[in-house]
Parts: structure tokens; C-alpha cells; sequence
């Protein structure tokens, strides 16, 4: 196909304003694609390379406007182009809106003929610009670029422009590609969703579907070394978690950042969240999973920068790591780094996607013998839950993930199967009224603290926390309220207002439960406020507030 061709499509499909016509103008560009299917897949979302590819043109926008403006005559310059861009906002617009020497070639053919731009040419010209490295690359890049434009009338340069700035922006997305490969090979959209999660890439699942139908989209399986993308979470709360499912699959949520580990067998290479091949900065890491592992595997997990008593350090530490390319070692002295593993997508020819978490986490923890795999708690009881959490943030680390133990793994959704629990966006200050004496174990300590907060005459009731409190706090705080004990029936007592504790909650319900007329959904102690008198703690006004605006 011509490139000038594509850039009529490309502007149909921009002018389109409904999904349904987009996608039936995109089903028409693939269906049409023949040898240049795979491209134009890639194409239309402004993409050259299959996404799962670390390869990018590395072609800056300056980069750019120096090759429009070589194309666009001697009396222009990067910075007019810059200036024109400033004006118009976007890149395309600036490129059509130059007269490159295409146009006058093009012209004295009565368009197309010889010289005519292929979409397989621009594609071959790309894939060798990004091959392009060492001194004078980018002088290099700017030559084949301008090379292009050159050849490039209005339309094309547009899209030329938009392409290699990877700002396509024509109003297709990821899903409308999948729905027009569905719709133009007469394939399933799920054969085709699953395909691309899979691969990770639009052109390959393209050709299958028109080549091989659904038989060939559903014989694709993952490939070591081919990185997929991160399934994802989306905020949540252990009650909702809890609601949903019958137990939660609770870890800590390390903060550091997303891995994806690869071993063939032989050798480990590692991906980042986007994709980007981070084998050369992170050795330690791949030495760890090489020394476990001894079948070819894909796993998933988190690498956190830690401090020399193993305290993880802010994420941006390991991005430093990531982001290294020269002097490894000195990078690797300064910034020490963990991996911690909690999911395994394959082993030795077995692809788990479709398995439970459950069975998955469980197939990771016999890979490896030390602590490199996440712990996983299953539980149904929020107290426990609030436990691991507590645990969780007293190492430093950012919370817990609740995940559904019976899922399967969603590559690049942000489904409801995994759920980050948010931080606290409020808390309270309550008062303390009462409590309840453990058992067993914890008999001579209190456990239980009734939270109160103020009222015009007194004080109400708004839940009980027995959560986030750890063995030697309620050693401490069982000294600080024995003393203020006013009534003691069973393992319950009375206690006189004195001492306030703040405490995290995920939300405020009205509740006939308590006199206060209101509920706090999975309280969880923070601190005793020794700052804080009762005076000084919320009020009930202040709940029924945020109960509002919850
Ligand atoms: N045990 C764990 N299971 C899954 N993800 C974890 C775990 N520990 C840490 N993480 C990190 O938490 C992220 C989950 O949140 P989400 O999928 O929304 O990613 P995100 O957009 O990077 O969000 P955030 O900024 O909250 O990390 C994962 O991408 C992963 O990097």
C-alpha cells in the first residue's frame, strides 16, 4: 500500500467521530492490508514496533523538527518549526503544513508514480533508523528522516510526523484495533483479546486471525523472552474484598517497582512495567533467579531498593537502578536491591494464565527456597487482614493487595481481581470508653477498645478496633488505660475518658449499631494521641460531615 494511502485512511478515520465508524473504517484499512497487515496494525495506533519490543526509533521531538525543516527548504530552520509548532499545537499540523520537495516530485507525476512512499518503505526505513547507535547517530536519524519528509506530500507528512513522535492520535486505541481484527477475519473478539494479551502485539495477532482464524489466535501461548504486560489493580477495601469473595489473597504491597522475569532455561532477562528491557542494570537480580531456577519460567514481581538493615528506600531509588545504563557496578553500590516475586505466568512449557492465584503462587513458591516469593495470607477475618497490614507498613512497605485467590491472570487489565488498598485519606481522633481483656495468650492485656467521639454532652460510640495494634503496643496501652478502669463485667470494662487514639477506617456508615448513630468500616488503631486530650478529639459533627461527603 502507499503511505499516501494509509494517510487518507488515517485522515477518514480521524474525522470519524463515532467508535462504531472508526472501527469500521479501521476494519476496512486491515481488511484491504494485504503483505502490510502486521504494519498497519501497528500504524494506526502510531506504533512501529510490536509493543512488546524494546526497540523505539529514540527519535526527540528536536530530532524531528530538524528533519521537517530540511525537508521544508533552505530558509527554515528547527527553531521556525518549533515557533509554527508552538502555534498550531500539534506536529502533523506543522508538518502538512510545509512544502516538501515531494510535493513538486509528486505533482510533475500526477501523484503516486515511482517515487511514491510505500508503507512497507517507511516501516524498513524506521526499523533501520532505530537500529541506528554510537557517534553520529543522530545525525544519522536526521538524514533518513529527512529523507522521508522529502518524499512526503501534506497528508503524509502528517502522519509521517505524528508516527515517529508516536503521537498518531486519530481516535484508535487498543480496543478498536481488536474489535476490527475481529470483525475483518471473522474471528471472536475474546480469540483475538486473548491473542493479544498473550503476544502483545497487534500485527502478529492480526496475520494469525487472517491467515489461521481462530484455531491459530487460540494455539498462540506466551514465549519466553517476549514480555507481556503487567495485570493491574484497582483501589479497594477489605470490607468490599471480604463482600466479594469468600477469602482474600492478602500480600504486602512492596513499593518498588514492577519486574517481569524471563528465563529461557539458561540466562534471565528482565522487563520493567513498560516493557523495557532492564537485564544489564539489575545483575544481583538475575543472578538470583539464576541460581534457583532450572527450567524456563515467567514470573512477575517487584524490585524494591533497600536500605543496609533491608528497609525498603523510596521507590525512586530503584528507578535510579532501572535508569542505569553505564557503571553498573557504582550504581549498584550505592542502591542495594530486592526482588520480591509474587506471580508465575510459566514454567517449563506450561503456560498458568488460565490457573487460579491460588495454584499459581503455589507453583512460584516451589521454584525458589528462600525469601524471594511474596507471602501470601488467605483469610476472610478483617482483623487478621488488618494485621498482615499493619505488618506491612511497620516495614516500611506501602500497604496490602487483596486479591481474589480463584482468578486467573488478566495481562494489562486493571481489573477487580486485584485490589490495592488505598491509604487512609482521613482519620479520627477518638476517644477511648471502654474495652475488652483478651483471651488465652493475650488475657492480661486489653484487645478490644471501644472508640468514641464527642458529643454537646458527653461522648457516642462509632466502633471498636482490635486491628493494626502490635503485641508490645498493647502491652503499652493496657499500662496507659488500666489505671483509668471505672466498671468491670466479664472480660468487658468502663473506662473514663482520657486517653485518644487515632485510628484509619475505610468508611463512615450510618449504623444503628452504636449510639452515635453512625459506623467505622474496618477501624484500624494507628496511635495513641498523647498530644491529645478528649477535648481536643472529633467531634460528632465532624463524622456526620464526612459521612456526608463520603
Ligand atoms: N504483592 C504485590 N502484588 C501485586 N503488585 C504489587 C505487589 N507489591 C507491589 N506491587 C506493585 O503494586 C502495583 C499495583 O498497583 P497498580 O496495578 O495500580 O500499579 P500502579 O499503577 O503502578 O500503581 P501504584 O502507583 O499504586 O503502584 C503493581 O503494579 C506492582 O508494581
Amino acid at each position: 500500500m502507499e503511505f499516501a494511502a494509509f494517510a487518507d485512511r488515517a485522515a477518514t478515520i480521524e474525522a470519524e467521530s463515532a467508535d462504531t465508524a472508526i472501527t469500521e473504517s479501521v476494519t476496512d484499512l486491515l481488511a484491504d492490508a494485504g503483505d502490510d497487515l502486521a504494519t498497519l496494525a501497528r500504524f494506526v495506533q502510531g506504533r512501529v514496533f510490536p509493543a512488546h519490543e524494546s526497540t523505539t526509533l529514540d527519535v526527540g521531538p528536536r530530532l524531528c523538527y530538524e528533519a521537517i525543516a530540511r525537508a521544508a527548504g533552505q530558509n527554515v530552520s528547527a527553531d521556525d518549526v518549533e515557533a509554527r509548532l508552538a502555534e498550531t499545537g500539534e506536529i502533523g499540523e506543522v508538518a502538512a503544513s510545509y512544502d516538501f520537495g515531494g510535493q513538486r516530485g509528486l505533482a510533475a507525476f500526477g501523484g503516486g508514480g515511482a517515487d511514491a512512499l510505500t508503507v512497507a518503505e517507511v516501516e524498513r526505513e524506521l526499523t533501520d533508523l532505530a537500529a541506528v547507535a554510537g557517534d553520529g547517530s543522530q545525525e544519522t536519524k536526521v538524514d533518513v528522516l529527512f529523507g522521508l519528509f522529502n518524499r512526503c506530500d501534506p497528508d503524509e507528512a502528517r502522519y509521517l510526523a505524528r508516527l515517529v513522535l508516536s503521537e498518531m492520535r486519530i481516535g484508535v486505541g487498543d480496543g478498536t484495533v481488536r474489535d476490527a481484527v475481529a470483525a475483518a477475519f471473522d474471528v471472536p473478539v475474546d480469540a483475538v483479546e486473548r491473542a493479544l494479551q498473550v503476544s502483545n502485539d497487534y500485527g502478529y495477532v492480526a496475520e494469525v486471525a487472517r491467515d489461521e482464524g481462530e484455531t491459530g489466535l487460540d494455539a498462540i501461548d506466551l514465549e519466553v523472552g517476549r514480555p507481556v504486560q503487567a495485570m493491574l489493580a484497582q483501589a479497594g477495601t477489605v470490607t468490599g474484598a471480604l463482600e466479594d469473595w469468600n477469602e482474600v489473597a492478602v500480600e504486602w504491597k512492596y513499593d518498588g517497582a514492577r519486574v517481569q522475569v524471563h528465563y529461557d532455561g539458561e540466562a534471565a532477562r528482565l522487563f520493567s512495567r513498560n516493557m523495557e528491557d532492564v537485564t544489564d542494570p539489575l545483575p544481583e537480580v538475575v543472578a538470583t533467579v539464576e541460581a534457583s531456577l532450572d527450567a524456563p519460567a515467567i514470573l512477575d514481581g517487584e524490585v524494591v531498593a533497600v536500605a543496609d538493615d533491608g528497609a525498603p528506600l523510596p521507590f525512586q531509588e530503584v528507578l535510579r537502578r532501572f535508569r542505569r545504563k553505564h557503571d553498573v557496578a557504582a550504581a549498584r553500590e550505592d542502591v542495594t536491591v530486592r526482588l520480591h516475586l509474587f506471580d508465575c505466568l510459566h514454567v517449563d512449557g506450561e503456560d498458568l494464565l488460565d490457573a487460579s492465584l491460588r495454584e499459581r503462587h503455589d507453583r512460584l513458591a516451589a521454584l525458589f527456597d528462600d525469601d524471594v516469593v511474596s507471602d501470601l495470607w488467605l483469610s476472610a477475618d478483617a482483623d487478621e487482614i488488618g494485621d498482615v497490614e499493619a505488618e506491612a507498613l511497620d516495614a516500611g512497605h506501602e500497604g496490602i493487595m487483596l486479591k481474589d485467590p480463584e482468578a486467573a491472570y488478566t495481562p494489562g487489565k486493571r481489573g477487580k481481581h486485584w485490589r490495592k488498598r488505598k491509604p487512609d485519606v482521613e482519620t479520627l481522633d477518638c476517644v477511648v470508653t471502654g474495652a475488652e481483656w483478651g483471651e488465652g495468650r493475650r488475657a492480661n492485656v486489653l484487645g478490644t477498645f471501644e472508640l468514641s467521639v464527642r458529643t454537646d454532652d458527653g461522648y457516642a460510640q462509632v466502633g471498636n478496633v482490635a486491628t493494626g495494634i502490635t503485641d508490645a503496643e498493647l502491652d503499652a496501652v493496657t499500662d496507659r488505660l488500666e489505671p483509668h478502669v471505672t466498671a468491670e463485667e466479664g472480660r468487658s470494662v468502663a473506662i473514663a475518658p482520657e486517653v485518644v487514639f487515632e485510628v484509619g477506617y475505610e468508611e463512615i456508615q450510618t449504623s444503628t449499631t452504636y449510639d452515635s448513630g453512625y459506623a467505622l468500616r474496618f477501624p484500624r488503631f494507628l496511635a495513641v494521641r498523647e498530644d491529645k486530650t478528649p477535648a481536643d478529639a472529633d467531634s460528632l459533627s465532624r463524622v456526620e460531615r464526612l459521612a456526608e461527603n463520603a
